[in-house]
């Protein structure tokens, strides 16, 4: 028999419309050191508060704003970040590593602030909301037509907090609330409800979800079942290259998967009437030029990289432009039943919403999947370019097998993303993880030569 947690009824805390008095310095400081803090390369130069909704007693729902317009005359800059605190009088030792502070002044004053998603206790309770379609505020609790949710589950935050932060609830529920906000419907929700409604077995379909209406509507956070048991692709990679295996099997029902996942999406959701190549040389060439301003180590690769994209807006041919994952790595697909599953269609999380839902080319999942069995390939000593390239080779056979044409043979438009994805993936390691720069410079070096 499952328990399920009584739903306490939202307080008014009085004095709330100032938050900031309260919270803004320990936001300050907490906000930057997140892994999904968007804004680590550069300063934040302001923090407002967008929209606080006391969820239920204890626990505060926030959209803040972090600026990072420099003084003067610069370009406004900033995001959105969406923040559940959990506020109680004594700091808890078995939440220590979710406590942010003490408020030292305004309403909460002298009250310990916590991360709430970190609270099992406030995780029950927001799995009760979810059960249980309503609004609190500006913040709308939605299920999907006969979705049954089961209560009682206890949760448990992934350790692996990525981009956002996911709640896993008795290994058969997976909340993942985003962090950065966008004014939109998320993609996240979209496709994969769009896709469920297709019949597409390849991801797990939304039962729940909630969203906001205030400062401007927007997705806050999608319910799914858990595939447990499942493992996820770069763990599945990372085994295989430690043993000395081969990965090609699985590269070629990856293959599959995906193509799958393009068919699915090209019914959901409208297709391009025609080709337009020019145009998307020309993004990928203002995004090669802003990465190379924001990361220097690229600089003296950008006449060699452009190479690639002239190639492509000389192209005349190739499949038709659609709406695709947008951030395909091997981290995003998960071995579950002996099938491939695919997860997460946010997209590039760097990218403007509008950008994110817009049809592109499904050469670019495919550019994102073979970059990231180059990446696997990176993490052992010494480097396994065979293991890759076999990975390569049966991925883009799976793929062709189910979609009736062969990523090989479009030698332009994979040289082009492969190098746009690069040119991404250098943005992103040099902002979240340094370290790891030389894994997609080492691409980028490759590419260059090629175009060059
Ligand atoms: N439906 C699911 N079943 C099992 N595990 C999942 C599921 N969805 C996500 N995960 C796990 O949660 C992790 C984070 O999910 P993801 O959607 O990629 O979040 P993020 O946007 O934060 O990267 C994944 O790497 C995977 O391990
Ligand atoms: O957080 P997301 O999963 O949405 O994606 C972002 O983070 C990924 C890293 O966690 C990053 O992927 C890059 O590193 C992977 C190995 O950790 C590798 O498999 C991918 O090929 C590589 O792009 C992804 O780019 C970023 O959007």
């Amino acid at each position: 028999m499952t328990k399920t947690a009584a739903l306490p009824r939202s307080t008014a805390i009085t004095g709330l419309d100032r938050p900031l008095a309260s919270l803004g310095g320990l936001l300050r400081e907490w906000l930057p050191r997140q892994r999904w803090f968007a804004g680590k390369d550069r300063p934040v130069t302001d923090l407002s508060v967008l929209s606080l909704t006391e969820l239920f007693p204890g626990c505060l729902h926030l959209l803040v704003h972090a600026d990072h317009s420099p003084g003067g005359d610069g370009a406004p800059s900033g995001d959105c970040y969406q923040l559940l605190l959990g506020v109680r009088e004594q700091r808890m030792p078995r939440l220590e590593r979710a406590y942010i502070g003490r408020a030292e002044e305004g309403p909460l004053a002298g009250l310990a602030v916590y991360d709430a998603l970190h609270d099992p206790h406030a995780a029950e309770l927001l799995l009760e909301r979810l059960r249980m379609p309503g609004t609190v505020g500006p913040l709308r609790f939605e299920t999907a037509p006969g979705a049954r949710i089961p209560g009682g589950l206890t949760p448990r935050l992934l350790a692996a907090e990525q981009s956002n932060s996911s709640l896993v609830y008795g290994d058969s529920l997976i909340l993942k609330v985003f962090r950065r906000i966008q004014p939109g419907v998320n993609p996240d929700l979209e496709v994969p409800e769009a896709l469920a409604a297709q019949g597409c077995a390849r991801v797990p379909a939304p039962v729940a979800w909630f969203r906001t209406t205030e400062p401007s509507p927007a997705t806050l956070g999608v319910l799914q079942p858990f595939l447990p048991d499942a493992a996820d692709g770069w763990t599945l990679a990372l085994r295989a290259l430690a043993a000395g295996e081969d990965f090609a099997t699985e590269a070629h029902e990856l293959g599959r998967a995906t193509a799958d996942v393009h068919l699915a999406l090209a019914t959901a959701f409208p297709s391009a009437v025609r080709d337009e190549h020019g145009r998307t040389a020309r993004a990928m060439s203002v995004r090669l030029e802003e990465a190379a301003h924001a990361v220097p180590a690229l600089r003296p690769y950008v006449p060699g990289l452009r190479g690639a994209f002239d190639a492509l807006a000389r192209c005349d041919a190739g499949p038709r432009a659609q709406r695709i994952h947008g951030d395909l790595h091997l981290g995003q697909v998960l071995r579950a039943d002996r099938e491939w599953f695919v997860i997460d269609f946010e997209g590039e999380p760097s990218r403007p919403l509008a950008e994110r839902r817009s049809i592109q080319s499904p050469v670019r999942d495919v550019a994102g999947m073979l970059r990231s069995f180059d990446y696997a390939a990176r993490q052992r000593r010494p480097w396994r370019p065979e293991w890759a390239l076999r990975c390569r080779e049966a991925y883009c056979a799976g793929y062709a097998a189910r979609a009736g044409w062969d990523p090989r043979k479009k030698h332009a438009l994979l040289r082009a993303h492969e190098t746009d994805r690069a040119v991404y993936e250098v943005v992103y390691e040099a902002r979240h993880r340094p370290a790891w720069l030389p894994v997609p410079m080492a691409a980028i070096e490759r590419l260059a030569r090629w175009g060059g």
